[in-house]
């Protein structure tokens, strides 16, 4: 179980004076990711030098679409294997783990499309994830007694977990029923269940409303000041520059930027990965000033 789960935030900014330079090293990181590649036949979709993400902080990663963004969230968390590289947590080399021993070392992942079972209840939703993210099903076989003590406990997190994201008058209603916004509290309440200390959300914001976006951004802020590190990946950049610390851009499969949400806008290499490289082709071949000089392009402004 991880034991810095609640540990409070330091009341620093320990990301200030950091370089907003692409695989720039971190004061603290929690995830370090080395020369991981994942291709699908002939198409690399994620190649990533290095990338460190910092412990206790808000981490979005942005970049268009088929950027690579899900394919990396996949392969870190064990949800897909790498074709190369290896990544580190919390200093331990987990390259190639499963999602349960990760989620077991305290890195869980949420998805685009939640993944709540219609045909269950809320709790019993909640239940599951906690066994199936910690993998003790051969706990009830082999100990009953203290199966059931663990059962109350998880039954216990689970409620609480439903008090706090306002769920738990759904306790006890099929998770079908749901909205779109309801199953995003509920994917990633289920999350909180193993206790994780790192959180990588998939679009947690992606078709809600924007009370229930609100509510969402409130929910995320208030588990980095509890100390838990959030990874997200997002679109809306309106919830990106709200509640980011730090933002990483990926582009082709690549890490291309990275730095405070303010610099993200004005950076050249993600208006190029936004609207394409050529959009100042036009200025950058042959277009000469009065004294002659060609405007460089691929610079940050
Ligand atoms: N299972 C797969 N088989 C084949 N190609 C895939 C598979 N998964 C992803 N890809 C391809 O890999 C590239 C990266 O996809 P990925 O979903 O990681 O991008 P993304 O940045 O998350 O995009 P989006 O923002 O649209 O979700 C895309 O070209 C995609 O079509």
């Amino acid at each position: 179980m991880p034991a810095d789960a609640a540990r409070p935030r330091s009341p620093l900014a320990p990301l200030d004076g950091v370089a907003p330079e692409p695989g720039v090293r971190k004061p603290d990181p929690l995830l370090v990711l080395d020369g991981v590649t994942r291709a699908f036949g002939g198409l690399v979709a994620v190649r990533v030098d290095h990338l460190e993400v910092q412990r206790g902080a808000i981490t979005a990663l942005i970049g268009p679409n088929g950027a690579g963004k899900t394919t990396l969230f996949n392969v870190v968390s064990g949800f897909d294997r790498a074709d190369g590289g290896r990544w580190s947590f919390d200093g331990q080399p987990l390259s190639g783990r499963s999602a349960h021993q990760m989620a077991r070392r305290g890195l869980v992942r949420t998805f685009q499309l939640t993944r709540t079972l219609a045909r269950l209840t809320v709790l019993e939703n909640m239940k599951l994830a906690a066994v199936g993210q910690r993998g003790e099903r051969l706990l009830p076989a082999l100990l009953p007694p203290l199966w059931r003590g663990q059962e109350r406990e998880i039954e216990r997190r689970a409620d609480e977990l439903l008090e706090r994201f306002q769920l738990a008058r759904l306790r006890d209603d099929y998770a079908g029923t749901l909205s779109g916004g309801q199953r995003k509290l509920l994917e990633l309440a289920r999350a909180l269940m193993a206790q994780p200390v790192m959180v990588l959300l998939d679009e947690p914001m992606a078709g809600v409303n924007p009370a229930l976006t609100q509510s969402l951004l409130g929910h995320i802020t208030q588990l980095r000041d509890e100390g838990l590190t959030v990874c997200f990946v997002e679109h809306d950049m309106d919830v990106v520059m709200g509640i980011s610390d730090w933002v990483a851009v990926m582009a082709g499969g690549r890490l291309v930027a990275e730095g405070p949400p303010h610099t993200i806008g004005r950076n050249r290499a993600v208006v190029d990965a936004y609207l394409g490289k050529q959009h100042d082709e036009p200025e950058a071949t042959g277009e000469t000033g009065e004294a002659g000089e060609t405007r460089e392009t691929g610079e940050e402004e």
